[in-house]
């Protein structure tokens, strides 16, 4: 049992229009790490779903007739909400994830800060004058909100992939209907209870739970008054929604799959690229988009590099993400630890070498050891599927053109990380890399104050940032004569 300061935080109920709904059936939620049952959630169906929609199209007529002003103000409260019980949100996110409870401590401080950028954003949604095309003719743009948005999200981020959406959804006069991911619903709805509490009107933010993905992913797509999806997880999913969304041309924010080159030059700070890519590949167990999939080492510094990264993982505890201490927790299911072993059989056979791990961890479960392999090259599945799991694989490089040759030649374009001293390098490698974010020097560069996104089959659209609030503004033009 979770000791939470507030208890009623752990929420089993679905929230819909303001009304907290049992259900008729239940989605059980299991802590990854030791498989005990958390709690059972209400599972929705597809009539709630589309009710839940009708409300929020009602609610978006007076959301979106407010003040910006007055937005930002319940936005403000949510956010503090969040902040003020962080504590619980991190133990009901590592409890129902599996990540570090430091780390989904960190999740629930990100995910907050989109809530009070958004909240800051609300107030300047600027629109804008033309100078007009004839003597008796004004030009006006106006920002509208959207409308009604539909977010459906992973489970690696429970809380800040929801208010990443919800946040400027909300703050541009749209109002939002979630579909959480159903291994991890506890986070979405304990937020929409802190959101009830900092008096988001009903209808407004709604968090609706259910087991079938593809009945309520249609049931978004085929709704008349929803219009627009925002959706973060893998290609294909994002593919379905969008050949879906066809049928009425629905907008959609694609946050998908990536395949992250992490590259060292030799002449490089080796300690420093070291630290970035165990931040970079190790967070979260390796279970994040933007984790680095392959790391490119200088041939002049490859055998130094993979010898103190694997110093590095070693150092890494693995263990229940509530133990004091824990680095890497379990991976989320069978399933993602069969990614990973698959991915090392396939290096081995080709050819790699294990520098450090390579097996199921001692504690059993979804525990993997982290892993480190060597040689590895672009015949192997890692490098062009992302194994969403703790393998370090360590490619070898020549030249800088090569190695920009081999770090585009994926089908996906989330972020890469570059690590040189060499300024002219530095902007070859910022200019040349086919890529919606570069890390420079940096392995961690998620923050809510930059546009979060990709290119290729990585999605569209941005999360975070000036930008963010645009994916949910329409541009109306106004030609007036006078
Ligand atoms: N960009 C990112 O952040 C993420 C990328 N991924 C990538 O995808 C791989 C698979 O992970 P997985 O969790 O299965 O990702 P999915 O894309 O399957 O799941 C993401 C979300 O989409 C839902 N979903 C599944 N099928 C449909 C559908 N037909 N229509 C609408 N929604 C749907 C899921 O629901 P449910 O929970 O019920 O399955 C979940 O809420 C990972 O290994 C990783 O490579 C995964 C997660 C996040
Ligand atoms: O889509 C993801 O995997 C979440 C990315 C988390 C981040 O913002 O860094």
């Amino acid at each position: 049992m979770l000791q939470l300061s507030r208890p009623d935080l752990l929420v089993t109920q679905a929230y819909a229009n303001g009304l907290w709904l049992d259900g008729t059936a239940r989605i059980a939620v299991h802590n990854p790490a030791t498989g005990a049952l958390v709690a059972e959630v209400a599972d929705c169906t597809v009539e709630e779903v589309n009710h839940a929609i009708d409300a929020a199209a009602i609610a978006q007529r007076d959301w979106a007739a407010r003040t910006g002003k007055e937005r930002a103000a319940l936005l403000r409260a949510w956010h503090d909400l969040m902040i003020a019980h962080a504590d619980d949100l991190a133990m009901i996110l590592t409890a129902e994830m599996g990540k570090p409870l430091a780390e989904a401590k960190g999740e629930v401080l990100y995910g907050a800060s989109f809530i009070e950028w958004f909240a800051e954003e609300a107030k300047r949604v600027y629109g804008d004058t033309i100078p007009g095309h004839q003597r008796d003719k004004r030009i006006l743009v106006l920002k509208q909100p959207v409308g009604v948005v539909g977010a459906i999200t992973p489970w690696n981020f429970p809380n800040a992939m929801i208010t990443r959406k919800a946040a400027p959804a909300l703050a541009a006069g749209c109002t939002m209907v979630v579909r959480p991911a159903s291994e991890t619903p506890l986070s979405a709805l304990a937020m929409a209870r802190l959101a009830e509490e900092a008096g988001i009107p009903p209808g407004v933010f709604s968090v609706l739970p259910s087991s079938d993905a593809a009945a309520t992913g249609q049931a978004f797509c085929a709704h008349p008054k929803m219009r627009k999806i925002s959706f973060t997880g893998s290609t294909r999913v994002g593919k379905i929604l969008m050949q879906q969304g066809a049928a009425q041309l629905k907008k959609l924010s694609l946050e998908l799959g990536g395949n992250a080159p992490f590259i060292v030059f030799d002449d490089a700070d080796l300690d420093a690229a070291v630290e970035g890519a165990i931040v970079s590949k190790f967070r979260n167990a390796g279970q994040t988009c933007v984790c680095t999939n392959r790391i490119y080492v200088h041939n002049g510094v490859y055998e130094d590099f993979v010898e103190r990264l694997s110093a590095a993982v070693a150092k890494l505890p693995v263990g229940d993400g509530f133990a004091a201490g824990t680095a890497i927790g379990p991976l989320i299911s069978d399933a993602a630890v069969n990614k990973v072993r698959a991915h090392i059989d396939d290096a081995l056979a080709k050819g790699a070498r294990i520098a450090l791990g390579g097996a199921a961890h001692a504690l059993g479960g979804t525990f993997f050891e982290p892993t480190v392999i060597a040689e590895a090259t672009s015949q192997m599945a890692v490098a062009r599927d992302e194994t969403f799991g703790p393998l370090a694989a360590v490619f070898r490089f020549d030249s800088e053109d090569e190695v920009l040759e081999a770090a585009n030649a994926s089908e996906f374009g989330l972020a890469s990380y570059v690590y040189t001293n060499t300024l002219s390098r530095v902007w070859r490698m910022m200019e040349g890399l086919d890529y919606g974010m570069v890390g420079v020097n940096t392995g961690l560069i998620s923050t809510e104050v930059a546009p979060f996104g990709g290119v290729k089959e990585s999605g569209q659209g941005r999360e975070g940032s000036k930008y963010g609030i645009e994916d949910y503004l329409e541009i109306k033009y106004c030609c007036l004569s006078i």
